[in-house]
Formats: C-alpha cells, sequence, structure tokens
C-alpha cells in the first residue's frame, strides 16, 4: 500500500463514518478499527497503532460527550491530531544560517539514495539564496564520483571530489576547507554507503566527523525498510550524538508510514522527505502539512513555499497583462513556467481535494503535450513570437512552415494559436481585472502573507477542508475564494491531458501567493475545443 492509499484509505473511513446517519459507538469503534489496520499494513509498529487507538477512543469519549457537541468535528479532529502526533517527531533540526559556512555531512546504507538527496539539498538551499556546493567523500564504490558530478552539474552546483585520492577523510577536509575559503554557505559533504555493515559505516562517519566538524550530519533512510528504520535511527543518534534524518523514496514505498512513524518515535528531527526521482523531489517534512497532504486536505503553504522557490519569471508577462496584451512569448513563458513546477499530480496534492479529482491523470502524457507547445513557439520567428498570432491568419504557409520546423501537425499549431487568441482575449478583459484581483487579495487579509495564508486556512475550514475539517472542499467555493470568478483559463487543458482544475483560476492563486506573478488563466473554467 503506497502512502496516497493509506491516506485514501483512513479518509474513508472517516468519511463514511461522518456521513452516515448512524453515528454511533459502534460505527465510531468499526472506523477506528479501519484505520487501526490501514496503519498496520503500512508497517506501522503495532504498539504505536495501539496508543493512536487509545489516544482517539480518549478523546472521543462517546460516554461523556455533550449533547450539542458536533461529533463529527471532534472525530475528524481527534483523528488528525493524532495522525499528527503519530509521525511527529517533536524534535526541531538544524536550520543553515546566512552569511556563514554550514556544514552537512550525508550518511546512509548503499543505495538508500544518499547521493541524489545530496543534490537536491544543495539545489533547494541554492534556490534560497544559499551558496550551496558539494564535497564527494564517498571513495568507497567506484563511479560514486562521476554520479555526483553528473547530478552536481545537472544542478548547477559546484562540486569537489577526487578519482586519485583513497582515504575519504582527507577528501571530506580537503573539500571542505577549500569551499570555506570560497565562502560557500552550504556545504554538504557526501560519505560512502555501506551493505549492512553498520560498524563500518559508522565508524567511518565518526572519524569525517572530527575532520570536518560537520553543523548537521543527516542519515538518509529508504523508506521501504518500514519500522526497521526505528533500530537504524536509534544506532545513528547514539553514534553522531545528534543529527536528522531524510526518508527517501516515498513516493513508491508501501511502508512509507512505517519508516516515518518508526523515525519519529526515536525522537530524531526528520528534515526531509524524497518524493521521486527528480531534483525538485524533495519536501521539507512538517508533520501537519504531511498528513493534511496525506488525507487529500492540500498543504498550502507548501505550495507557496514550491512556487516562491522556484523564481519563476513573470514580470514581462505582468506587465503585458496590466497593458490588457498577451503576446505568443507570454503563452510560451507560461508553458514553460508549468513544465518547471513539476509533475501536475505533485502540484495537485498540494491543493485540497485536487489530487482526488485528479485520479489516473497521465503526468507524462500532460509534459509531452506542454513540450509540443513549447517546440512549437521555439521555431516561430521573434516577431511571430512578439505579435498577437494575427500574422499567422493573414499567412496560413507560416503555420506549416512552424509545423514542420517543430515536428509537429498543422492542427497543433492551429490549436495553440486558437489558445492563445482565447488567452489574449481574457488578457484584455484582464486589465481591469488586475484591479479585482488585488482587490480579493486585500479581501484575503492585506498585504502580509502570513496573514493571507491564515485567512485563506479559515476559508478553507469553513468550507470543510484543511486544518481541523475533512475532505475535499467545493472547488467553485475555492475558485471564488481566489477571485478567479471562472473567467481565466487555458481553453483546451483538459483535452491536453492536462487537469482541468474545475475553473480554478492558477493565476489568481498564484498573485495572491504574493509570488510576484500570475499564471494567466492555467486550468480554468475553459473547455477543450477538439
Ligand atoms: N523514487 C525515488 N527514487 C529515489 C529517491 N531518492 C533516490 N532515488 C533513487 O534511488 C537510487 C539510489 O540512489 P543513490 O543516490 O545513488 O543512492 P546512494 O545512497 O548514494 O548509493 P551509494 O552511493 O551506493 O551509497 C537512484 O536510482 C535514485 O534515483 C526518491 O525519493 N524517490
Amino acid at each position: 500500500m503506497v502512502l496516497q492509499d493509506l491516506g485514501r484509505r483512513i479518509n474513508a473511513a472517516v468519511s463514511d463514518l461522518t456521513r452516515s446517519s448512524n453515528l454511533d459507538e459502534k460505527a465510531f469503534d468499526a472506523m477506528v478499527k479501519e484505520i487501526c489496520n490501514a496503519l498496520v499494513e503500512a508497517d506501522v509498529n503495532i504498539k504505536l497503532v495501539a496508543s493512536l487507538r487509545t489516544a482517539i477512543k480518549r478523546k472521543v469519549n462517546f460516554k461523556e460527550l455533550a449533547p450539542g457537541v458536533n461529533k463529527k468535528r471532534v472525530i475528524q479532529k481527534a483523528v488528525y491530531d493524532e495522525l499528527v502526533e503519530l509521525v511527529n517527531p517533536h524534535d526541531k533540526a538544524f536550520t543553515p544560517k546566512k552569511g556563514k559556512p554550514n556544514v552537512i555531512m550525508f550518511v546512509g546504507l548503499q543505495g538508500s539514495g544518499k547521493t541524489t538527496s545530496c543534490t537536491k539539498l544543495a539545489r533547494w538551499y541554492q534556490a534560497r539564496g544559499f551558496k550551496s556546493c558539494l564535497v564527494c567523500a564517498d571513495t568507497f564504490r567506484a563511479g560514486a564520483f562521476d554520479q555526483l558530478k553528473q547530478n552536481a552539474t545537472k544542478a548547477k552546483i559546484p562540486y569537489y571530489g577526487s578519482l586519485t585520492q583513497t582515504d575519504p577523510v582527507a577528501v571530506a577536509r580537503e573539500g571542505v576547507d577549500k569551499f570555506k575559503k570560497e565562502r560557500f554557505e552550504v556545504i554538504i559533504v557526501d560519505t560512502s554507503g555501506r551493505h549492512r555493515q553498520e560498524a563500518d559505516l559508522f565508524n567511518e562517519m565518526v572519524q569525517i566527523q572530527e575532520a570536518v566538524k560537520p553543523d548537521d550530519t543527516i542519515m538518509v533512510l529508504d523508506a521501504s525498510i518500514g519500522q526497521q528504520a526505528e533500530a537504524q535511527s536509534r544506532a545513528f543518534k547514539d553514534s553522531a550524538g545528534f543529527g536528522s534524518i531524510i526518508i527517501t523514496k516515498t513516493d513508491g514505498a508501501a511502508a512509507g508510514g512505517g519508516a516515518i512513524s518508526a523515525v519519529a518515535a526515536t525522537r530524531t528531527p526528520i528534515v526531509f522527505i524524497g518524493t521521486g526521482e527528480h531534483m525538485l523531489d524533495l519536501e521539507r517534512f512538517q508533520p501537519q502539512a504531511f498528513i493534511s497532504k496525506l488525507l487529500g486536505m492540500g498543504d498550502m503553504a507548501g505550495l507557496v513555499e514550491h512556487v516562491q522557490s522556484l523564481k519563476l519569471d513573470q514580470k514581462d508577462t505582468m506587465k503585458h497583462l496590466a497593458e490588457g496584451v498577451f503576446t505568443v512569448r507570454d503563452l510560451r513563458d507560461q508553458l514553460s513556467n508549468i513544465m518547471k513546477m513539476g509533475p501536475l499530480s505533485k502540484m495537485a496534492g498540494m491543493i485540497p481535494g485536487l489530487s482526488n479529482m485528479m485520479g489516473g491523470m497521465d503526468d507524462e502524457e500532460g509534459s509531452l503535450k506542454l513540450r509540443r507547445m513549447i517546440y512549437i513557439c521555439d521555431s516561430m520567428t521573434d516577431k511571430e513570437l512578439d505579435s498577437d498570432g494575427k500574422v499567422f491568419t493573414d499567412q496560413p504557409a507560416r503555420m506549416t512552415r512552424v509545423a514542420h520546423g517543430s515536428g509537429t501537425s498543422v492542427r497543433e499549431v492551429e490549436d495553440l494559436l486558437t489558445q492563445h487568441r482565447m488567452m489574449a482575449g481574457m488578457a484584455k478583459k484582464m486589465k481591469g481585472g488586475m484591479a479585482n484581483m488585488q482587490k480579493a487579495q486585500g479581501v484575503m487579509g492585506g498585504g502580509n502573507k502570513a496573514q493571507q495564508m491564515a485567512a485563506m486556512q479559515k476559508r478553507l475550514q469553513s468550507m470543510g477542508g484543511a486544518g481541523a475539517g475533512r475532505g475535499a472542499p467545493d472547488m467553485n467555493a475555492l475558485m471564488k475564494m481566489f477571485g478567479g470568478g471562472g473567467s481565466g483559463g487555458m481553453p483546451g487543458m483538459g483535452g491536453m491531458g492536462m487537469p482541468d482544475l474545475g475553473g480554478m483560476d492558477m493565476g489568481s492563486l498564484m498573485k495572491m501567493m504574493g509570488g510576484g506573478g500570475g499564471m494567466p488563466g492555467m486550468g480554468g473554467g475553459g473547455r477543450g475545443r477538439r
């Protein structure tokens, strides 16, 4: 059972109970039993499951509930709170500080995802303004340095390593000294993994620790080990003194819930979780956000963080929109911004209720179509890109040339231009609408981002979404809340195998998130024309 299935099962158990007209103690007991069975199947330790069961039952004491009390809410809240408790390590992790070198050392068994996670983390900090770099002190596995080099080059992260030096302690020391001199702020040291030779692994860890004096040591654990993660994180905590953990492969692991709860039980902070093989598939672990997402309630704060960290270039488009203009180039820029956000299914998981609506959606198909649209734009001349697209109506032969140049069909070029035309029409209307968006932003709590988020969470709760509530909020209500009004839309997204966001206007959402840019119309109320 992958994590998503675990979430769906728990969600279904709670929803079935709270929807049923017969909300009595017997039905409540059956719900608790179903939740516990689902957790045990996800390899959560039986003792932890038993204490969750006791805690939920204690909080929802049917005999003592006052007659006027909303039982549904009490049950939902108790389940949510206890699941958060189950994965909460209750311990704060180290956070790097700007303007000084922060050395972070990685350890882990072979194949746990250590090298991949090192690069993901370096990129994560780099995207947040830290001058980051990587040191490869894995002299044990042939090819380890090459792998790190490849990953680092792809992510544009400076790296250090040696093909000739066999002493990992020496390489680690040299690399850290070099980068400290160059005033790097986050220096990540990758060490070698061992195959089930924990004693060797910990010995080497202690030696490198003494040489580079890391500010934090992170152990990487593969989620598929399930509750065995407890023994490993305990052994690590004992040898390292103090450290944090990254749990990788939570995307596919049946036992992800087991691994996370097992580590949490040892009170070792879980700093991040790996959610895929891509460089961007690293999420900061926060118990509340994790459980909200697991239960399909979304993670709006995570979405805001994610979008802001991408540093999307929206300046020109925003300027154009303010003037009521939307060029073909603007469309191209927005398409590439969508691509930067990562798999659409992942984005959907952060928006309350949306992942349920996207069930079965094929990410690959969606991104292939997006890429083909970008190829079409890239085969146009600068003059065509900066135009309103009408040049093609006057010269249909250009459409054929562009189709040839991009390896697509004339039909696809036509479709893209139709989409662009509709979006340009929308942009014209948005000239006044920009003010409305700002007004909507004001309604959400003014200029302060924290207040806006709080207001948004409150609105979601009132719709039965995030926070105490459970289940998917009404997407139309959400859309209204975002001030989209259904006017924005990338017509035909549904037809492209892209998610139709149920009329939700991502532009308004992005704008409201204060990311400094709107994404006109992605996934709005438009319907495919084909
Ligand atoms: N699905 C998924 N795959 C991951 C994740 N993290 C790492 N991987 C994959 O796991 C495999 C092993 O990752 P590595 O980074 O090479 O592992 P390592 O721990 O450095 O291995 P050694 O250098 O041999 O110790 C690679 O194929 C990665 O792409 C994740 O979060 N999700």
